[in-house]
């Protein structure tokens, strides 16, 4: 690429940071699969039947390919009880992405979104990419919530919305793909930077952050 190419490729694409690893935390009531999707997503499995709710916070630290662009994630399993609420406020603040969970089966998991997003507007940064899913996607006949309602409490919110299942795997992978995403958009350093300078420019080049490649 000559330095006139460069130049327009930089004014459309900008630079993404490989280096930047992206706090993302799981949030929901007790019971809506935030841990079997988390372990879902990391080994491919399920864990079937008993269930022990979280105690505590935990991360598990994960690398997504977009494209050519690897996206550090850096993924925070909470409690879901509300005796653990206190705790789980203070990871809010420097999130970069929050994935909040419902179960698709109850009800109550589903009524109680509204309280979670508007705890996640008082704590959290206000550019935080925010994912609405609702999970166990598999359990087709004891579905409490139809697809339309999340869809619609996404779109009122003005977040993305995904229906999963940590069982099968369905969505798991692309609900953290569309994250990972996100991220990039809201990474991606201007190219108007008055710090970027021509050999920034080649490591855009290997690195192929052609921004057109991630939407
Ligand atoms: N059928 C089905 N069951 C699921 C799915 N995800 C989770 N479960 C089951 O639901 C129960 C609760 O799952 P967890 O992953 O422990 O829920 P959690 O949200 O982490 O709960 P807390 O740690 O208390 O916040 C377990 O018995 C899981 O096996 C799913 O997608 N489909």
């Amino acid at each position: 690429m000559d330095e006139e190419e460069a130049e327009q490729s930089s004014a459309v694409c900008g630079y993404y940071n490989e280096d930047l690893t992206h706090k993302t935390i799981l949030v929901g009531d007790s019971g809506v699969g935030k841990t079997s999707l988390l372990v879902q997503f990391d080994q491919g499995k399920f864990i079937p039947g008993s269930f022990s709710a979280t105690v505590g916070i935990g991360f598990t630290n994960k690398v997504v390919t977009v494209g050519d662009v690897k996206v550090k994630l850096q993924i925070w399993d909470t409690a879901g009880q509300e005796r653990f609420r206190s705790v789980t406020h203070a990871y809010y603040r420097d999130a970069h992405a929050l994935l909040l969970l419902y179960d698709i089966t109850s009800k109550s998991s589903f009524d109680n979104i509204r309280a979670w997003l508007t705890e996640i507007h008082e704590y959290a940064q206000s550019d935080v990419v925010i994912m609405l899913l609702g999970n166990k996607a598999d359990m087709g006949s004891g579905r409490a919530i139809k697809r339309e309602d999340g869809e619609r409490l996404a779109r009122e919110y003005g977040v993305i919305f995904m229906e999963t299942s940590a069982k099968t795997g369905i969505n798991v992978d692309l609900a953290f793909m569309t994250v990972a995403k996100e991220l990039i958009g809201r990474s991606i350093e201007p190219p108007t930077d008055p710090k970027f300078q021509i050999h920034d420019m080649t490591e855009v080049d290997t690195r192929k952050t052609s921004c057109c490649g991630f939407t």
